[in-house]
């Protein structure tokens, strides 16, 4: 049986469109434009091109993006100024941080000085609380989006095996805590995991989140098991010189092949992330203004 390959990317522009269209209502209806900050310290290559991405997306979809780029030397102090002053800019609803940080930085300070009500990646205690204990939030984006992908292939998840490798608090614990709401049987695996191939053989949902390139073989997978594929490894191209590939943490060609669904690399959770990002900022916008959330696009 080969299994159906999950269009993320058309997912996500679905996804997208609803933003717009949501977007359109808040301008038309409220003169409200929703905003979106995004903060980058330093000159991370691979961060550049998220950033981008990001402004793009956002400028698309109709919203305010708010770009700041600071030196990679830039203190603790000026960097907590600039996030206080988005924290008090009521055209910003949404704040984003891009990591990693340069070393000198603390994440956990920095995402800790960000307004929960405007932490759209869902990192800071607040959120992550407010999601523990079943209450509205703001959920990080990429386990949001491959919430969404789910509903969309599996529909009633109710009483499956939910398997996620990974316990991060950006994606694993965020994910975990979703498929219990949802009533999946959630198991959390990580890098003390005991044969962790026959953790992930129980699974009916599969989710790897390492970042380690093709771990997950065709005997850890359950067969017509749905497989969602978040990590990211970058390799330099086999064939095209000065070029780079992206690879999962799943390897596809024989995972595909027992799976009943399954997510690719590129092209599968990654598009997913930012138009949740842009969801997000739509949601907090709403909450913020004391309007009706949008439909479709919270946990
Ligand atoms: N598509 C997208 O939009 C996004 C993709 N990603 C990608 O997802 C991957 C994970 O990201 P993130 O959660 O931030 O990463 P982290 O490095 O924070 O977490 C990795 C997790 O994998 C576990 N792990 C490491 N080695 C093994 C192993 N051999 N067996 C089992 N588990 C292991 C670690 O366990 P332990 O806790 O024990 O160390 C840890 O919990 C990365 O490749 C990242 O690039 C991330 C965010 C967004
Ligand atoms: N505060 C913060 N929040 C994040 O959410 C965050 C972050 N920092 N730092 C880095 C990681 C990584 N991340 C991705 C976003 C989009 C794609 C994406 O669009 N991927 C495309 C391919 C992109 C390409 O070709 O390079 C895909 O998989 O199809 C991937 C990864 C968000 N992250």
């Amino acid at each position: 049986m080969a299994a159906s390959i999950i269009d993320g990317k058309a997912f996500a522009a679905t996804v997208r469109e609803k933003v717009a269209g949501h977007v359109a209502r808040l301008k038309e209806e409220n003169g409200i434009t929703p905003g979106l900050a995004v903060v980058l310290v330093g000159m991370d290559p691979a961060s550049e091109v998220y950033v981008a991405a990001k402004h793009k997306s956002t400028v698309e979809a109709g919203m305010a993006s708010f770009e700041h780029k600071l030196p990679a030397d830039t203190s603790e102090e000026d960097l907590f100024a600039l996030i206080d002053e988005l924290n008090a800019d009521p055209k910003v609803h949404g704040i984003l941080c891009q990591f990693p940080v340069p070393d000198h930085l603390d994440e956990r300070r920095v995402v800790a000085r960000i307004d929960p009500s405007k932490d759209v990646d869902g990192l800071s205690v607040v959120n992550a609380g407010l999601l523990a204990s079943g209450e509205k939030g703001l959920v990080s984006c990429t386990p949001l989006g491959c919430l969404m992908l789910l509903r969309d292939q599996v529909g009633n998840m109710s009483g499956k095996n939910a398997v996620v490798i990974g316990r991060s608090n950006l994606f694993g614990k965020p994910m975990a805590q979703l498929l219990l709401q949802q009533n999946c049987t959630v198991t959390i695996a990580h890098s003390r995991t005991q044969d962790l191939a026959a953790v992930c053989r129980d699974a009916d949902i599969l989710v790897a989140a390492v970042g380690r390139a093709e771990m997950v073989k065709r005997d850890w997978v359950k067969p017509g098991a749905t497989v969602i594929d978040v990590g990211i490894t970058r390799i330099p191209h086999p064939e095209k010189p000065g070029k780079t590939k992206l690879l999962g943490d799943v390897d596809f060609a024989e995972v595909a092949e027992v799976a009943s669904a399954i997510t690719p690399v590129p092209g599968g959770v990654g598009p997913m992330t930012i138009a949740c990002l842009l969801a997000n900022t739509v949601t907090a916008c709403c909450r913020a203004n004391g309007l009706a959330e949008p439909e479709g696009l919270t946990a």
